[in-house]
């Protein structure tokens, strides 16, 4: 049987940000490498001649990006389910794509860290390059944000923290990410665990830089750096300037640079300013305010200096919002305990009993005693006139 590609298969939507390749020489947004395939369910089909990549049987398709599609698959060796990501065979034959494709797993398989999603295998198949790694269960951030708008600041410092620690593990090995965006970041639901995903244009930072040099951006403008977005050389404070535009976009709603297409976007990136993260969110934790606006400095030295640096004082701001949430959960308990109504002695359908607000309640009033001594006396009064009369 013929194995079909996403254009035959229910595939999910695909609206998140794209990576574009951006020429700085030229000074447009024509897109190249990836743009003619992103997230487009009407490409040229795979046929592999059965329903097997490899060792793999493919189930379904989860999702299309730019460079591949990403296959649900079972290993039958292990009898585990694996995330297939397969190389759309037209970016196959470009062989600067092939490469920064098979880099992306060689880049990832070499990092071992929890918040780095796992890769199991790295081959081809019929001339075809895949990468066989961890399923995962959950969202992206992406599919977070449109469910919810704003994420709850406790929420974003932990998963500023868990991106940061994976970013320090990738740096310590020289790789650079160069894509963190909100599509690349995954929640997974049981653990609570961020992982990074798709390290597509990772690379060491000493060697084949030759993508950068030649004028050409590669990335996604509303979250690039501005050494990015003008094709200079990057360096690992490229994905902390990435990471502090998430990190705004997941407090605010929005990202700090916006455009109304990607050269108005990059132009932003570069020249313009954006408003401090707190006027966004007013009464944010003034800590993740200064650490997100340091994050978003254009120039590379007025950042943070490292990923560890950055996990290391969310973990801090993580912790007093933590102890914060806390105590205004302890505090809301309480109210909530002192204004419970009494414990109800009738039946609560016969509603709430009228409470008697008079300050004599339960006494009798003093009227009702001087009529009764009154009436006495008179009574007295007629027997003994009675008695006398006899
Ligand atoms: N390991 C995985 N487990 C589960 N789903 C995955 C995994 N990797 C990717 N996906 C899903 O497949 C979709 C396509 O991923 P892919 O990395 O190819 O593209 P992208 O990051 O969305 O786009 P681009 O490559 O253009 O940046 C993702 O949006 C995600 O939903």
């Amino acid at each position: 049987m013929t194995m079909q590609g996403p254009n035959d298969r229910d595939a999910p939507p695909q609206d998140d940000e794209p990576t574009v390749a951006f020429d700085a020489t030229k000074g447009d947004a024509s897109r190249t490498v990836s743009d003619a395939n992103t997230h487009s369910t009407a490409d040229a089909p795979h046929s592999f001649e059965s329903e097997h990549v490899g060792d793999y049987r493919l189930v379904d398709v989860i999702g299309v990006g730019g460079m591949g599609i990403v296959y649900r698959a079972e290993d039958p060796r292990l009898r585990r389910t694996v995330a297939l990501k397969v190389m759309k065979p037209d970016v196959a034959a470009n062989e600067m794509a092939r490469k920064r494709f098979l880099r992306e797993a060689e880049s990832a398989a070499r990092i071992d860290h929890e918040n780095i999603v796992t890769i199991y295998q790295v081959g081809e198949y019929e001339g075809v390059p895949f990468i066989a790694m961890g399923h995962l269960v959950g969202e992206s951030l992406r599919q977070k944000l449109k469910r919810e708008g704003r994420i709850d600041p406790r929420v974003v410092a932990n998963i500023g923290r868990q991106v940061a620690t994976g970013l320090a593990a990738a740096h310590q090995l020289d790789l650079i990410h160069r894509d963190i965006k909100p599509e690349n970041l995954w929640l997974e639901a049981e653990t609570g665990r961020v992982k990074i995903l798709d390290f597509g244009l990772a690379r060491s930072q000493t060697s084949d830089v030759r993508l950068t040099q030649s004028g050409v951006v590669l990335g996604t403008p509303k979250y690039m750096s501005p050494e990015q977005a003008t094709a200079k050389t990057v360096d690992h404070r490229s994905d902390l300037f990435s990471l502090g535009s998430v990190l705004y976009h997941l407090l605010s709603g929005h990202e700090p640079f916006g455009g109304t297409d990607s050269a108005s976007t990059l132009i932003n990136v570069t020249q313009a300013e954006f408003d401090p993260v707190e006027k966004v969110c007013p009464h944010l934790h003034p800590g993740l305010a200064r650490i997100i606006n340091r994050l978003l400095a254009k120039h590379p030295s007025k950042r943070p200096q490292t990923a560890r640096e950055v996990a290391m004082t969310l973990a801090e701001i993580e912790q007093q919002l933590e102890v914060e949430y806390q105590e205004n959960a302890r505090r809301q308990s309480l109210t909530e305990t002192a204004e419970l109504p009494a414990p109800a002695t009738s039946s609560p359908a016969l509603g709430p009993v009228p409470i008697n607000v008079s300050p004599a309640a339960g006494k009798p009033p003093l009227l009702s005693l001087v009529l009764l001594g009154l009436g006495i006396l008179l009574i007295g009064l007629l027997l003994a006139a009675f008695l006398w009369g006899n």
